[in-house]
């Protein structure tokens, strides 16, 4: 083993063991990121394109604007992955306590903290900086909490206390706002409405609430490295001044600006898989800045946490045509152990499982 990758090894061990996260570092005055933050530069530099806007969603009225909703879904999320959402339900007050929730959170003492830093991820709550830290090639700028709620929520003595009041309210908006988008995303399909749901792909609810400290090197830090998403639909709620949030379009970064009230919905692997790649799991990042604390959450839905049995390949139906299938069948256990193991690497967890 060489010495620079021993050093790395320790000081990433260091870092993780004072668990202060990137905030600790900040609060400690530092004016230089550390090795481990650094991305190779071509892995930052961005150029984005303005060629492209998000599409907008009215979902007012739903049930009575159904046949042009689902047309919209459906073309949003056969070629861009994202869309967002307006009129969706979710009080714009429920989305403020959450974010405010995360900042009372992550700036609470460092003694209160630490209680839930963890790398146990069998735990319903886990604080900690960069799920990856050891797998990936370079360290993300950025503190999460994670919150597993469904289908079994953690009880409430679990929960930090900035949380406690919100983060149920919160996830019992997110499923009902998931049973909506996964009923229109059958639809799009050409499924029947309750196709996805009673796939079970929106039994599993977890919300990650990020907190990204700004940062004094922004031009060798990312914020979060390419990815896509491991469940079967994201709801995000972004940072309401704060931007950084690119996707990639065509091979070229595309800022998504922040839109307060707005959720931002993307397609996750699963998804994809189970569609036979008619819908896309887009890769997108979030940059660093001098600007912060940015916050966000976003909402996974998956199907039940591990440990799960549960199996998912091409849907029968949209192979009926005589598509081949172009994945395997794959073990939800086995899906979020290579998507862990590989960390935010910038490739996408799919093709592991291609035929
Ligand atoms: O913070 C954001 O805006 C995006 C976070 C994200 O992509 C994720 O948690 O998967
Ligand atoms: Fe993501």
């Amino acid at each position: 083993m060489s010495t620079t990758i021993y050093d790395r090894f320790s000081e990433i061990k260091d870092f993780d063991e004072a668990k202060a996260g990137v905030k600790g570092l900040v609060d400690a005055g530092i004016t230089e990121v550390p090795r481990f933050f650094i991305h190779p530069t071509e892995k930052i530099s961005t150029s984005p394109t303005t060629e492209l806007q998000i599409p907008v969603i009215d979902m007012k009225d739903v049930n009575m604007r159904k046949k042009e909703i689902v047309e919209k879904v459906k073309e949003a999320s056969e070629t861009i992955g994202f869309f967002k959402v307006v009129n969706h339900g979710v009080p714009n007050k429920a989305m403020d306590e959450m974010l405010d929730a995360i900042k009372r959170f992550m700036e609470d003492d460092e003694e209160v903290k630490k209680k839930y830093y963890t790398r146990d991820y069998k735990r319903k709550v886990v604080y900690n900086c960069n799920f990856d830290l050891y797998s990936s090639p370079a360290a993300n700028w950025r503190d999460s909490l994670f919150l597993n709620m469904a289908p079994d929520p953690p009880e409430k003595e679990e929960v930090p206390h900035a949380f406690r009041e919100i983060v149920f309210e919160y996830s019992f908006h997110m499923k009902k706002l998931g049973e909506v988008l996964l009923e229109l995303i059958s639809e799009a399909l050409g499924l029947k409405p309750d196709y996805l749901k009673e796939m079970e792909c929106g039994k599993g609810i977890g919300i990650a609430c990020h907190y990204y400290p700004p940062c004094p090197e922004p031009h060798l830090a990312l914020g979060t490295s390419k990815h896509s998403d491991r469940g079967f639909l994201t709801i995000l709620l972004h940072d309401k001044t704060i931007g950084g949030l690119q996707i990639l379009y065509k091979n070229k970064w595309v800022d998504v600006p922040p839109s307060p009230g707005c959720l931002i919905i993307n397609i996750a692997d699963l998804l994809q898989l189970i569609s036979n790649d008619k819908l896309k799991s887009v890769e997108h990042r979030v940059l660093a800045s001098k600007e912060g604390p940015r916050l966000s959450v976003a909402c996974f839905l998956v199907t039940q946490y591990s440990p799960s049995s549960m199996v998912y390949g091409p849907i029968m139906e949209l192979l009926a045509n005589g598509s081949a299938p172009i994945y395997r069948e794959v073990v939800i256990d086995e899906f979020n152990k290579y998507y862990y193991s590989k960390g935010l690497d910038g490739k996408s967890a799919l093709d592991h499982f291609k035929l």
